[in-house]
């Protein structure tokens, strides 16, 4: 269980993040929303330990994120808005990289097999001739490969086709499901947030995406 218990957040003296509380279980998919600039990614950054909350306290199963920071990094799989892989190598080269720099080790049939579930299937193509929602499977395909306990995906479909989001979606759910991750979500795009998320929860003090997710019927949490 992931326990986020009232944190903050400010930058110099403006406050992002206030006393911000609630849980997510094993196999959940929490939707994280709000307008520009309420505080996702600041949120997600936090979750990922690569920002430190001003106050309050996250637990990971029974480890605390402060003292137990390396503990925590090896359970955690980050996907941030920017695409973080290498151009010039092919997709076999991309993971095989990313496989050297992961504490867990996979053989190349299992690195193949990762992109395959998300039908990511030109693994001798360089990067740079990939689509931007095969890029964007690609870097969901490299948080994967030392099996994280938790995923954090910042807009990992913005700017993609229809029929990607939903295989990126289907991939998602079967991940939480069959392998009890827990995975936080943003999006802008609310039919995805209903259609995919748990439960979502809202920052910001926009009122617009917690009344419209309530009207749609979701589990909505608000900070
Ligand atoms: N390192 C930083 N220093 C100062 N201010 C920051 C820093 N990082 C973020 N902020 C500010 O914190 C606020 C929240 O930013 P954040 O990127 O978390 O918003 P967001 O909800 O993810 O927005 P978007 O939907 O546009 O991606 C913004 O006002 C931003 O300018």
């Amino acid at each position: 269980m992931l326990k986020i218990d009232s944190i903050s957040k400010s930058f110099q003296r403006k406050k992002i993040i206030d006393k911000l509380t609630f849980e997510v279980n094993k196999g959940e998919i929490v939707g994280l929303v709000g307008e520009n600039g309420a505080g996702k990614s600041t949120l997600l950054n936090i979750l990922a330990t690569t920002l430190k909350p001003t106050a309050g306290n996250i637990y990971l199963n029974e480890w605390h994120y402060q003292k137990d920071k390396k503990t925590i990094r090896k359970h955690i799989g980050f996907v941030p808005q920017d695409i973080a892989i290498w151009e010039q190598l092919t997709v076999e080269e991309n993971m095989k990289f990313f496989e050297k720099l992961s504490w867990k080790k996979k053989s190349v049939q299992e690195l193949k097999q990762i992109c395959l579930d998300m039908s990511l299937d030109r693994w001798n193509e360089p990067v740079k001739n990939l689509s931007g929602g095969m890029k964007r499977k690609l870097n969901l395909a490299i948080s994967l490969i030392h099996d994280p306990a938790v995923l954090l995906l910042d807009e990992p479909t913005v700017g993609i086709d229809l029929k990607s989001r939903k295989e990126i979606g289907a991939y998602l759910r079967k991940q939480a499901t069959e392998n009890n991750r827990i995975i936080i979500y943003t999006s802008h795009d609310m039919d995805e947030i209903k259609e995919l998320c748990d439960r979502v929860i809202t920052i910001g003090e926009d009122p617009f995406y917690k009344e419209l997710l309530k009207e749609a019927g979701k589990k909505v949490l608000s900070f």
